[in-house]
């Protein structure tokens, strides 16, 4: 046995800008050496960020991934750092080695070796995610090989991402090829309770491996994407021995005991199991063992609870989106309910409240509790407010054109839209929209009005789920989160009944179920995609399927103009669930 320290670099990429990402390389790989370790491993398409989308189709763009990536490795050596190998992500085409039966010059979701000053292995994510939020047979093509290098005696194997989470291919191979152990880069992105999935998958393939398995993930948001880190080490039985902290950068480093082998360097193809031929490319790095040294604790980073989870993949999400765009500040509508209390607080959380701006914009049926509200809670944050009355700007519009009844409604909603749009033309703030996901799977939402906006952090958040947010987050001061307050959100926000506010008394429960029995029904509607016959067998209420189906089904072109926002759920509106707008296909219930 030989020992080997390796570092996970889980870390926060920028899509895009390719040589922020190489500076970051650069600093965590200084920091890895420092730190003593004889490998450091970076996330998928670590420096191009992920996911690129169609960016991956411009030459220009595969291009400069290439040349950055051989820069980078000239610059490790030029600073010193060239002796510690590192394995990074990165956007490659096919074609520069040859590869049987793939177009020259298509993507790959490319992983490299860097050491020396050279690139030493280039390899490639053979299974590509086509499902969910994964589109990746638009963009790549298939690698076909196993790269593993010789480290100290130690034979180290690379795979991909979704290479993991698929039977056969390069890591079903890994076994065979008698690696000690297998470093896989991902940018596997956040959803509720996936760090359990991963640790079960990370736990499987280590035991069908036979060796120790290192998987690094990425951290933070991207557009509707969250990443949440997690990274994981576990040894050859499957048993976790250093986890990574969840929504935060780190460097995660772990001494492992390892096997040394005496294979000879050289490439053999091998039979994947899934009708593909994987070539196993064995290079030799180092073949002597490293003198024994004191090994250092592993850190194994606590899970969070459900809902700090959750609240943290939000928070996340704002603060990235904020910072990644380029904004200083944000506004929102501050109406005294909870949809945007929990928004303004998640986005105290995010960037402080010393940039948070909200507008209280009351309007002639505004009940006196909701301004009264609003403004405890821009009291016990301390966030920026302004009371703008919109009474005389609608009665002024009324005045030119006949509105009447829902048309009416909606006026005031636009209006507000319209405040937040120009105080964010004039200072430049972020407009966040504030709907929940029940709201925007009915459609329960005034185009243009409320529905305006450039980020909406809780789209993908069930209305019951809001609640239980706000409940958690008021029990939980000190999370480590930017806003200091205690129980930032005011009680009464929480316990009231909700409403819009459009008309005199009107509640939500005028035009739509409680929440409760909306969110079972929208949960197996939406996220488990039952049919309705499915639906009533599992004792929904027929006529409530047959309501609720043809809310959602009609409001899909308001979903489309919808602004992104996180995704947290198994399936979000957006890149996981994809509906025509023009569609005549109802369910049908009998
Ligand atoms: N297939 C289609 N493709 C493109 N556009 C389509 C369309 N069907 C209708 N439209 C357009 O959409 C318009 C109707 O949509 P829209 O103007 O939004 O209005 P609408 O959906 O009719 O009304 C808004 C609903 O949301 C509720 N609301 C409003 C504000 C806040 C809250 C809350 O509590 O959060 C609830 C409100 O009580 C009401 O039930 C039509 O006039 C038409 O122009
Ligand atoms: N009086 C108001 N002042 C400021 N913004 C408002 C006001 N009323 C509504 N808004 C904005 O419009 C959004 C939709 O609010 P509305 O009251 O119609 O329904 P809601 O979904 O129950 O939201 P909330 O729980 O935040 O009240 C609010 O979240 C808020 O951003
Ligand atoms: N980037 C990827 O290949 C990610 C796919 C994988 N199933 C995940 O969510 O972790």
């Amino acid at each position: 046995m030989a020992q080997l320290r390796i570092a996970l670099a889980q870390t926060n990429p920028i899509v895009g800008d390719l040589s922020a990402n190489a500076d970051q390389l650069v600093a965590w790989t200084r920091d890895a050496a420092d730190r003593d370790a004889h490998l450091i491993v970076f996330t998928e398409m670590f420096l191009t960020g992920y996911p690129v989308e169609d960016l991956v189709l411009r030459t220009s763009f595969v291009d400069a991934s290439i040349r950055t990536l051989e820069e980078v490795a000239r610059r490790l050596e030029r600073e010193g750092l060239g002796d510690l190998p590192v394995v990074v992500g990165y956007v490659d085409r096919a074609g520069l080695a040859p590869r049987v039966g793939q177009p020259k010059g298509a993507p790959l979701d490319a992983a490299a070796l860097l050491h020396k000053g050279e690139v030493v292995i280039r390899t490639a994510k053979h299974h590509l995610p086509n499902y969910g939020v994964f589109d990746e047979y638009r963009y790549f093509v298939r690698g076909d090989r196993l790269p593993v290098f010789r480290l100290h005696g130690v034979d180290v194997a690379i795979a991909v991402c979704e290479d993991l989470w698929q039977e056969g291919g390069p890591v079903s191979v890994v076994g065979q090829a008698g690696a000690g152990l297998l470093v896989v880069p991902n940018a596997s992105p956040y959803e509720k309770e996936k760090d359990d999935v991963r640790l079960e998958l990370c736990a499987r393939r280590a035991r069908e491996a036979g060796c120790a398995l290192v998987y690094v993930n990425q951290v933070g948001g991207q557009d509707e994407l969250v990443f949440d880190g997690d990274s994981i080490v576990v040894n050859g039985e499957g048993e976790p021995v250093a986890r990574a902290g969840q929504f935060k950068e780190e460097l995660l480093v772990v001494d492992l005991d390892l096997p040394v082998s005496e294979a000879p360097a050289g490439t053999f193809p091998y039979d994947a199991g899934d009708g593909s031929t994987i070539t196993v490319e064995r290079l030799v790095l180092s073949s002597e063992p490293v003198e024994p040294y004191p090994a250092v604790a592993a850190r194994v980073a606590e899970r969070l609870d459900p809902h700090a989870e959750v609240y943290s993949a939000l928070v996340l999400a704002v603060r990235d989106y904020v910072a990644k765009n380029g904004f200083q500040s944000v506004i929102l509508g501050l109406s005294g309910g909870i949809d945007s209390a929990l928004t303004a607080t998640i986005a105290s959380d995010a960037i402080g409240p010393s940039r948070v701006n909200v507008a209280l914009m009351p309007s002639r049926y505004s009940s006196e509790h909701s301004l009264a509200d609003a403004e405890d809670l821009v009291a016990r944050q301390g966030v920026t407010s302004q009371v703008v009355p919109i009474a005389e700007i609608v009665n002024a519009y009324e005045k030119e054109i006949d509105l009447s009844g829902l048309a009416s409604e909606n006026l005031q909603a636009r209006v507000r839209g319209m405040i937040l749009m120009g105080l964010s033309n004039e200072h430049g703030h972020l407009v966040l929209t504030t709907g929940n996901k029940s709201e925007l799977a009915t459609g329960y939402s005034t185009l243009y009005g409320d529905s305006a906006g450039g980020f909406a952090p809780i789209k993908d958040v069930p209305k019951t789920m809001v609640w239980e947010l706000a409940r958690w987050r008021n029990g939980h001061s000190g999370s480590g989160f930017l806003l200091e307050a205690e129980r930032p959100i005011p009680e009464n926000s929480i316990t009231k009944e909700p409403s819009a506010e459009l008309r005199p008394d009107q509640r939500d429960t005028d035009s739509l179920p409680p929440y409760e029995v909306l969110d079972r029904l929208l949960d197996d509607y939406v996220e488990k995609d039952m049919g309705s016959q499915e639906l009533i067998a599992a004792g929904h209420d027929p006529a409530l399927v047959t309501r609720v189906i043809r809310l959602v089904d009609l409001a899909e072109y308001k979903r489309r103009q919808y602004p992104p926002g996180p995704k947290i759920t198994p399936k979000n509106f957006g890149r996981d669930r994809r509906l025509p707008i023009t569609n005549r296909w109802r369910e049908t219930t009998g």
